[in-house]
């Protein structure tokens, strides 16, 4: 189930800026050599995060989930000059590939991959102060990396968490599992008053959420 009007995304897509040609040939190669391509942010959902990203003009971003790089290169977009993205991808099968495509891009030295699984590498990161936070990777862990973020990003600092929406689910009455662990997520988010937040609905339902 989509979660808005195909003719309704349709005028959106055709009303938001261009999908750049990088970005272009990247969701063409994903869809072509990618098992679960449409894991992809795409365009319109990519220009969503730049857009927040231009406006945050963060200096360190948090990506959890790389999977093609895409997100990645959209959020980037926005960084300020010295700014940093660190990218956490667990299939290092992904690296080699990864690293040609943010070499298609003009935000390449401002990106750090890092291969592994996330629990994992945020025990060994050592920044802190993010301004913006991404979590798209294995989607029961989205609580648990929330809350292993929460104290590294800054006070105003925003946390984006992509479908939480879970395809129209999470307010209909499936009880699979996923359904329910977004159900519950969604929850545990709404009632936390050490932020604010909303729920977009974009693709398939992007969480903002800001520390206060
Ligand atoms: C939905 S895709 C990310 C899509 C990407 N953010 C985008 O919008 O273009 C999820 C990615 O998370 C990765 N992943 C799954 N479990 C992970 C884990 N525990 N740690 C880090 N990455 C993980 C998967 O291999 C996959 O590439």
């Amino acid at each position: 189930m989509e979660i808005l009007d195909p003719s309704l995304q349709g005028y959106l897509d055709s009303h938001c800026d261009a999908e750049p040609e990088a970005l272009q040939k990247i969701n063409r190669e994903t869809y072509l050599k990618m098992l679960k391509p449409n894991m992809l942010s795409g365009h319109y959902q990519g220009r969503v995060l730049s857009m927040l990203s231009k406006i945050m003009q963060p200096k360190l971003i948090l990506e959890i989930g790389t999977f093609t790089g895409y997100s990645a290169i959209c959020l980037a977009e926005g960084l300020a000059e010295d700014g940093v993205l660190h990218t956490i991808e667990a299939n290092a099968e992904y690296e080699e590939m990864l690293n040609s495509h943010f070499a298609l891009t003009n935000v390449d030295k401002k990106i750090k991959l890092h291969i592994g699984p996330a629990d994992a590498v945020l025990a060994d990161l050592q920044e802190n102060n993010f301004d913006v936070v991404f979590i798209d990777a294995d989607k029961r862990n989205n609580f648990t990396y929330f809350e292993l973020v929460i104290d590294k990003v800054r006070s105003g600092g925003i946390i984006i968490i992509d479908n939480v929406l879970w395809k129209g689910k999470v307010y209909g009455t499936e009880k699979d599992a996923d359904t329910k662990s977004f159900r519950k997520l969604n929850e545990q988010i709404a009632v936390n008053t050490q932020v604010e937040k909303l729920i977009l609905p974009v693709r398939d339902g992007l969480m903002i959420i800001r520390k206060k």
